[in-house]
C-alpha cells in the first residue's frame, strides 16, 4: 500500500500520483477538501487528453513540448500516461529519441524536478542509505546509466538522466509496467566533457570520470545495494554505458543478477526482428545474406551475435554463420592481421582473412551486402552512391539507419527510398516520417530496441523473472517479427505499428514468461494458468484510481 493512499487537501493535487486536476469529481473533491482550489467546471479523462494535446501542438518546437508532457508527469501522472498511451506516434519522438537527445544536451537548462534517483561516487560507502530515500518501496525495474555514451551524442555526464527516465516512460507507456515499480537512476562519477564541465548550469560533479577499481567498486556497491534494498529480482537495465564497460559489465553480473544490457541485447532483439521481416520481403533465407555492419560496437555486435544464433536455428554452424557477417568500424572493415589494429575480442569473432579496406563505398563494393546495417552513431554516412550500389546488385536492398538521435542517422527514409528506386527495405532507430515516392506511400519502421525493452521488463516485474538468458532476446525478437502482417510488409513496415505497441508488448512478455517457467527462471508461483490474462491483469491503465476516502480504510478526520 503507497503512502500516498493516505493524502488529503492540497497535498492531493501536488501528489503526480494522486492528481486527477479538472477530473476530480464533486464527491471526491469534498471528500478530498480541494472543494474550491479547483475551477467547478469536471472535466472528463477524454476532455483532458484533448485539452493538453491542443496544448502541446501549439507550443512552438520540440524542446518546449518535452518540457510540457514532463511537466504533466509530474502534475498528473495518470494524464501523461493516458496521452501517451493514446498518441503514442505523435508523443514518443519527444519523450524519447529523437527528443530525449537534445533535452539531455539541454538538461542542464531544462531540469525542474528530479524524476529518479542521482547517486554519485561521493556515496561510495553509503549506496544503500541513498537508494531507501527513493520514496517508493516495490521497486521492480531499475534502468541505470553512467552517461558516458548518451546515443550518438557521447558523454554527457549527469544529463544523461534524461535517458533512464525516458526508457522507463516507455515501460508504462508501451508496455503497462506501473510506473510505482520503475526507478530511473544515474551514477555520476564525473564526465570528460570539457564543454559541460564549464558550463555553468551542469548538473553534475565537476570532475573526470573515475575509472579502473575505484569505478569498477563503485558499480558492485551499486548492484550489491539495489539488490539488497529491492530484492534480487529487481531488474537492472543498463543504458548507455560507453563500450569498454559495457562488455564487461554485462558479463560481469550476467548470471548474478537480474540484468540485461539494452543497446547490446535490447538492440540485436529488435535488429533480428527487423531482419526476419525483411527477409519475407526479400525472399531469401536468412543465411543467403551477407550483412554488413557499418559501426563495430555495442549495438553491431550485439546485433551480430544475435543474427548469429538465429543463423544456428536454420542450421548453419557458428563459424559458417560468422563468415556471413562484416564489420565496420573507426579504422576501415574488420579484418584479420589489420595493420592499425583496433581489434577487441567482441570483433575478432569477426574479422576476415581480407586486405584492409578503408571507405565505406570501396568495402560495399567489395562485400556486396544483401544488408546494410548503420549503427556507429556518426551521422550521413549512406551516400546516395552507396545506397545505388546496393540497389545494382540487390532487387531489394535492406538498408537499417539505426544511429540515434535523428542527426546521427547514416541516412534518412527519404533518401534510402529515392536512391533505391522505391525497392529498399528501410528501418531506422529515430522515426522518419512516411515517404510518398512516385505516387506510393512508404512507412519507414522504427528499428529501435523500445520494441523490446518493454515487454522484457513486463515480463520480469509480473512473472518475477530471476535471470535473462540470452535465448529471451531471440525468443523476443522472433515474437515480434510473427506480428509483422502482410499489410505492414507491403508498405514497407518491417516492425508491428506503434498503434498496437501495448498489445505487442505483451505477446512479448508472455513468450518469455512461457520461457522463463519452462527453465525454471520465473520465481512466481504457481506458474498461472493462462500468462496472457495474467500479464494483461497486471498492466497498468492509465485510469484514475479511486481516491475517496470512503473506499478506504481511513482515519477518522476532524
Ligand atoms: N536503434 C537502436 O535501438 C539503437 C541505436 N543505437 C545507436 O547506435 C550508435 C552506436 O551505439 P553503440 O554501438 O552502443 O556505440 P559504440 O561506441 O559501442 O560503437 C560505435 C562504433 O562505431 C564505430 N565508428 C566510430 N566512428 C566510425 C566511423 N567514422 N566509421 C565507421 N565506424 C565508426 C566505432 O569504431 P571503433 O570500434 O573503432 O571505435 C564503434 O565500433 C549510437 O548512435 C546509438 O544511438 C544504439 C543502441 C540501440
Ligand atoms: C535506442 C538506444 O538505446 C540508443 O540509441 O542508445
Ligand atoms: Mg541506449
Amino acid at each position: 500500500m503507497s503512502y500516498r493512499r493516505y493524502l488529503i487537501g492540497r497535498d492531493v493535487l501536488l501528489d503526480g500520483r494522486t492528481d486527477k486536476g479538472t477530473a476530480f469529481s464533486i464527491e471526491e473533491r469534498q471528500a478530498l477538501r480541494i472543494h474550491g482550489l479547483l475551477p467547478p467546471s469536471i472535466a472528463s479523462p477524454e476532455l483532458q487528453v484533448e485539452r493538453f494535446m491542443e496544448n502541446l501542438r501549439n507550443l512552438p518546437d520540440d524542446l518546449s513540448r518535452y518540457i510540457a508532457l514532463l511537466s504533466l508527469q509530474d502534475r498528473n501522472e495518470t494524464l501523461f500516461y493516458r496521452v501517451v498511451m493514446e498518441h503514442t506516434q505523435e508523443t514518443m519522438p519527444l519523450v524519447y529519441t529523437p527528443t530525449v537527445g537534445l533535452a539531455c544536451q539541454k538538461y542542464g537548462l531544462i531540469f525542474a524536478k528530479p524524476k529518479g534517483l542521482f547517486v554519485s561516487i561521493h556515496d561510495k560507502g553509503h549506496i544503500y542509505d541513498v537508494l531507501a530515500n527513493w520514496p517508493e518501496h516495490d521497486i521492480r525495474a531499475i534502468v541505470v546509466t553512467d552517461g558516458e555514451r548518451i546515443l550518438g551524442l557521447g558523454d554527457l555526464g549527469c544529463n544523461g538522466m534524461g535517458i533512464p527516465v525516458g526508457k522507463l516512460s516507455l515501460y508504462t507507456g508501451l508496455a503497462g509496467v506501473a510506473p510505482e515499480y520503475c526507478l530511473p537512476l544515474m551514477l555520476d562519477v564525473g564526465t570528460n566533457n570539457k564543454t559541460l564541465l564549464n558550463d555553468k548550469y551542469y548538473l553534475g560533479l565537476r570532475q573526470n570520470r573515475v575509472t579502473g577499481k575505484e569505478y569498477d567498486d563503485f558499480i558492485d556497491e551499486f548492484m550489491q545495494a539495489a539488490s539488497k534494498r529491492f530484492g534480487h529480482q529487481c531488474l537492472i537495465q543498463f543504458e548507455d554505458f560507453a563500450n569498454h564497460n559495457a562488455f564487461r559489465l554485462l558479463a560481469k553480473y550476467r548470471d548474478q543478477y537480474c540484468t540485461f544490457n539494452d543497446d547490446i541485447q535490447g538492440t540485436a532483439s529488435v535488429a533480428v526482428a527487423g531482419i526476419l521481416s525483411s527477409i519475407r520481403i526479400t525472399q531469401r533465407s536468412l543465411s543467403d545474406n551477407i550483412f554488413l555492419f557499418y559501426g563495430a560496437g555495442e549495438a553491431s555486435i550485439g546485433m551480430s551475435d544475435l543474427l548469429v544464433i538465429a543463423m544456428e536455428r536454420e542450421g548453419l554452424s557458428v563459424e559458417d554463420a560468422r563468415k556471413k557477417i562484416f564489420l565496420v568500424d573507426s579504422k576501415g572493415l574488420v579484418v584479420k592481421n589489420r595493420p592499425t589494429g583496433g581489434l577487441n575480442e567482441e570483433k575478432k569473432r569477426y574479422a576476415h582473412e581480407l586486405e584492409p579496406i578503408t571507405q565505406l563505398s570501396d568495402i560495399v563494393d567489395a562485400i556486396k551486402p544483401t544488408f546494410l546495417i548503420g549503427a556507429a552513431g556518426q551521422g550521413p554516412a549512406f551516400t546516395r552512391e552507396i545506397l545505388e550500389k546496393m540497389a545494382s546488385f540487390n532487387k531489394h536492398p535492406v538498408i537499417f539507419a539505426l544511429s540515434n538521435p535523428t542527426s546521427k542517422a547514416e541516412c534518412t527514409a527519404q533518401e534510402a527510398y529515392e536512391a533505391t528506386n522505391g525497392q529498399c527495405v528501410f528501418a531506422s532507430g529515430s522515426p522518419f516520417p512516411n515517404v510518398e515516392y512516385q505516387g506510393k506511400t512508404y512507412i519507414p519502421g522504427q528499428g529501435n530496441n523500445s520494441y523490446i525493452f518493454p515487454g522484457v521488463g513486463l515480463a520480469v516485474v509480473t512473472c518475477r523473472i530471476r535471470h535473462i538468458p540470452e535465448e529471451l532476446f531471440y525468443i523476443a525478437a522472433k515474437t515480434l517479427s510473427d506480428l509483422v502482417t502482410e499489410e505492414d510488409l507491403a508498405v514497407g513496415l518491417v516492425y508491428p505499428s506503434l498503434e498496437k505497441i501495448h498489445d505487442v508488448s505483451r505477446s512479448i512478455a508472455v513468450s518469455l514468461a512461457e520461457y522463463a517457467y519452462e527453465h525454471n527462471l520465473a520465481a512466481l508461483y504457481p506458474k498461472p494458468d493462462n500468462l496472457d490474462q495474467f500479464i494483461k491483469s497486471n498492466q497498468y491503465t492509465a485510469n484514475y484510481r479511486d481516491v475517496l476516502p470512503s473506499k478506504w480504510d481511513w482515519p477518522k478526520l476532524n
